[in-house]
C-alpha cells in the first residue's frame, strides 16, 4: 500500500482557484472521491500522478514528490480516464496492453505472457487480435484499466470510469476495480460504486469538506447537495 500525501495544496486555472488549502494523508486500500461538478475532484486525482502539479504545496508518494520526481511516481500511480478512446492508442488490444511495457526490462517473452495472462484475467483473452476500437464500451473500459495494471503499478487512481458505461458494464468495472490488490482511488458520482470503501472524501468548491467512513461521508454529501 502507498502513502500518498497532500499538504497545504492549492491550484487555480487561470484566476479561478479549484483547490484550496488540501491537506489530506491516503493510506487506505479503497478511497472514494466525491462533490458536485466542478468542484476539484479530477484537478485533485491527477495531482497523484503528476498530471497537474500543484501552483502551491506539495504532494507526495511514498515520499516522491510528483512535480519533480513525476517518471518514478507514475511507475507506482497508474491512472484511468473516463473516456477509454483518450487511453487507447495502439490497433489491436495486446498491442495496447503491451504498448505500456514499452520501455521495461521485461524480455519479449516475458512482456508476451504478461500481456496474455492480464488479458486473461479481465476477459479480453478471446479479443487479443480484435482491433481495439471495435470493442464496446465496457470492454474498451476493461482494456483502459489491463493497460494500466499491466505495469504492476501500487496505485490506481480512477477518474469517474463508469460514467459513459451502462448500468451493466459499470457494475463490471466497479467489480473489477473492488477485486484489485492495489491501492484504489476513485473519483465517481455513482456512489453505488463506493459500497464497501474505506474512506470517502466529499470536496466542495475546492476544499474538503467531509473525510469519513462511506456512510457518515455520503451522508454529509447528500445534504450538501439537497
Ligand atoms: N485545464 C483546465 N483549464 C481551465 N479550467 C479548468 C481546467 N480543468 C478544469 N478546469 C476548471 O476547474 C474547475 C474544477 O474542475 P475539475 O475537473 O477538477 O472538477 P470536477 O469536480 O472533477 O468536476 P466534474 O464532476 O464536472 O468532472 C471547473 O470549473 C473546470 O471547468
Amino acid at each position: 500500500m502507498s502513502v500518498i500525501e497532500f499538504s497545504g495544496v492549492e491550484h487555480s486555472y487561470g484566476e479561478r482557484p479549484v483547490l484550496r488549502g488540501v491537506d489530506l494523508v491516503l493510506g487506505e486500500g479503497r478511497i472514494g472521491i466525491v462533490g458536485a461538478n466542478g468542484s476539484g475532484k479530477s484537478t485533485l486525482a491527477r495531482m497523484i500522478n503528476g498530471l497537474v502539479t500543484p501552483d502551491r504545496g506539495t504532494v507526495t508518494v511514498d515520499g516522491l514528490d510528483v512535480a519533480r520526481q513525476g517518471r518514478e511516481v507514475r511507475r507506482r500511480v497508474g491512472f484511468v480516464f473516463t473516456n477509454p478512446d483518450n487511453q487507447i492508442v495502439m490497433p489491436t488490444v495486446s498491442e495496447d496492453v503491451a504498448f505500456t511495457l514499452r520501455k521495461s526490462r521485461l524480455s519479449k517473452p516475458d512482456v508476451a505472457e504478461r500481456v496474455r495472462s492480464t488479458l486473461e484475467r479481465f476477459g479480453l483473452a478471446a479479443h487479443a487480435e480484435h482491433p481495439a476500437h471495435r470493442l464496446s464500451g465496457g470492454q474498451k473500459q476493461l482494456l483502459a484499466l489491463a493497460s494500466v495494471l499491466v505495469a504492476e503499478p501500487s496505485v490506481v487512481v480512477a477518474d469517474e470510469p463508469t460514467t459513459l458505461l451502462d448500468a451493466r458494464n459499470a457494475r463490471l468495472i466497479g467489480e473489477m476495480l473492488s477485486s484489485l490488490e492495489q491501492q484504489v482511488i476513485v473519483v465517481t458520482h455513482q456512489l453505488e460504486l463506493l459500497d464497501g470503501f474505506d474512506r470517502v472524501i466529499v470536496i466542495d468548491d475546492g476544499r474538503i469538506v467531509a473525510d469519513d467512513t462511506p456512510d457518515a461521508a455520503l451522508g454529509a454529501y447528500r445534504s450538501l447537495i439537497a
